[in-house]
């Protein structure tokens, strides 16, 4: 079940924001060119929107058709809507880009915020009742299909919000789920379990930074638990990629 990993290096922060964009845009044409529609799962974090910023300037753009391109969210900070936090917010670098090329926002799915919720957990249940929505839409149950998954990763091995040693990281059971005592600010967030993770058909590790390279070594180095070092329980059906720069792959 563990499909192939790959670990794929760039230069620097710059570089590999470009190459991820890249590589974007052609997991959305060939997804598009197999099935019709490009479901992709979109990660906040430096780099994880740097990349989205890559795909807004890209050239190649208008070679999409993003009318057919579904988006969700692999987690999301459990704040106002308009908080300059969301992910969804930081997302608008490249979401409002694509209103002018086509960007259908009835496919563009947020997590909750605080406006519409009183807790993570309402928030969290509400995005599961989309997700199998749209699941049933595909003719599924639970979960759509998803052809990209990107997460980010934090310097301790968290992923999506999904952090060493607490509860969100030993849940079984629930598709997404609500983040209380979150130790990267703010505390409250909503996030996606291992289970819906994993479910996806490629999931990308977009990682940069010297201050990451020892947590991408421990999850790559193969011992680790993903309730300790949740980096490392992430895979795709068909395949894992680590897309890193130099600096954070420097002990891989
Ligand atoms: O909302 C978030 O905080 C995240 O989605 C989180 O999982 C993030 O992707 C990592 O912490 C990496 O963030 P950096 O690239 O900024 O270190």
């Amino acid at each position: 079940m563990n499909a192939k990993r790959n670990v794929v290096v760039h230069p620097d922060l710059p570089a590999t924001a470009a190459a991820v964009a890249a590589r974007l845009i052609t997991a959305v044409l060939d997804a598009q060119a197999a099935r019709g529609e490009a479901t992709v799962v979109l990660t906040g974090g430096t780099l994880g929107i740097a990349s989205l910023k890559a795909v807004a300037d890209s050239p190649a753009l208008a070679a999409v058709d993003w009318s057919r391109v579904n988006f969700y969210w692999g987690d999301e900070r459990f704040v106002a809507a308009g908080s300059p936090d969301r992910n969804a917010v930081q997302a608008e670098v490249l979401l409002s880009v694509l209103d002018d090329h086509g960007l259908d926002r009835g496919r563009v799915h947020a997590m909750g915020s605080t406006d519409e919720f009183n807790t993570p957990e309402d928030a969290a249940a509400a995005y599961a009742a989309v997700l199998a929505a749209e699941a049933a839409n595909e003719g599924g149950s639970t979960l759509p299909v998803f052809d990209v998954l990107m997460l980010g990763m934090g310097p301790d091995s968290h992923v999506a919000s999904l952090f060493p040693d607490h509860a969100g990281a030993a849940t079984t059971g629930a598709t997404v789920i609500g983040v209380h005592d979150s130790p990267k600010p703010p505390p409250l967030r909503v996030s996606l379990t291992f289970e819906t993770i994993n479910t996806a058909r490629a999931v990308w590790l977009v990682v940069a930074g010297a201050d990451k390279a020892p947590a991408a070594a421990v999850a790559l180095g193969g011992e680790a638990t993903r309730e300790r070092v949740p980096a490392s329980g992430v895979h795709g059906t068909q395949g894992t990629w680590w897309l890193m720069d130099q600096a954070a792959a420097a002990l891989v």
